[in-house]
């Protein structure tokens, strides 16, 4: 059975981000990404700082440390990274999951296609700004976006905002795609800060000023504006 690099399984915690915020979720994070952006807070999954930390892991085992963790104290499972979509071999964890009637999410940023995304119940593209350093492939992204939206599948575009320039880069991508669900995310720039506390007023200062922009934006009438819920109520810490 082909194996799938994982770097770490927790939950059950809730989904901090996006079209399911809230939700009640056990994660998955596979190791391993295409893009190295600037102010990637999950970057232990891609720089080596956690290699050893690294398991190959199949299908099924993967499902034994969720049930181990979780019980039967969740139906919801969320996949993340790094880049999840660089794994061909996530289609058997995909199938598995369903067998065991779990409804399943999945965080990418849209520089991948696998087939197996019209599998996914909860699928969020997140495509970088300018401020991660990395270059959005629009072809890539427009193919992408063409075979999702033709499906009926539940998919959000999620851009996360750290200042005016990224703020445009969000527009643009809201307009070329204007029937997708469509959310801004507060930017965490101290993902090294142990300060919970100052690290709220911060976010929660961020969030206003983001929020103020979309309510000045004609571009944005449409849109939802987020925090990480867990970077409010956990701070930095990883593995919640
Ligand atoms: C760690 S990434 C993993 C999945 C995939 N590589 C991606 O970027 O979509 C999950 C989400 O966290 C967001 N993210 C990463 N670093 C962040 C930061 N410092 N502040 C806010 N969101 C961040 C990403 O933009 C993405 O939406
Ligand atoms: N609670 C919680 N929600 C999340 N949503 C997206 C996450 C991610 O790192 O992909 C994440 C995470 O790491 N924790
Ligand atoms: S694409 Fe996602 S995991 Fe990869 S570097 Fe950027 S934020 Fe981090
Ligand atoms: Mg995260």
């Amino acid at each position: 059975m082909e194996r799938i690099p994982v770097i770490e399984i927790f939950g059950p915690t809730i989904q901090g981000e996006g079209m399911v915020i809230g939700q009640k979720t056990m994660f998955v994070r596979t190791a391993g990404c295409d893009y190295r952006c600037r102010w990637c807070d999950s970057s232990f999954t891609w720089d080596g700082s956690a290699k050893h930390e690294i398991k190959q892991m199949t299908a099924e085992a993967i499902w034994q440390q969720m049930k181990q963790l979780g019980g039967d104290r969740f139906n919801h499972v969320t996949i993340s990274g790094g880049n999840p979509a660089l794994l061909k071999g996530l289609r058997a964890l995909i199938s598995l999951l369903k067998e065991h009637n779990m409804r399943i999410g999945l965080e990418t940023q849209g520089s991948v296609w696998q087939d197996w995304f019209y599998d996914i119940d909860d699928l969020t593209i997140s495509p970088k700004p300018p401020s991660s350093n990395m270059e959005t492939n629009f072809a890539t992204l427009d193919t992408m976006m063409e075979r999702l939206t033709a499906h009926r599948g539940h998919v959000s575009l999620k851009v996360v905002v750290f200042d005016d320039e990224d703020f445009v880069y969000a527009q643009h991508v809201h307009e070329r795609y204007p029937t997708v669900p469509f959310y801004v995310q507060v930017g965490n720039d101290d993902i090294h800060e142990a300060d919970d506390v100052a690290l709220r007023l911060k976010l929660l200062q961020k969030l206003e000023w983001l929020v103020d922009k979309v309510v000045q934006s004609k571009e944005m009438n449409n849109v939802r504006v987020l925090p990480q819920l867990h970077t409010l109520l956990w701070g930095n810490r990883r593995g919640v």
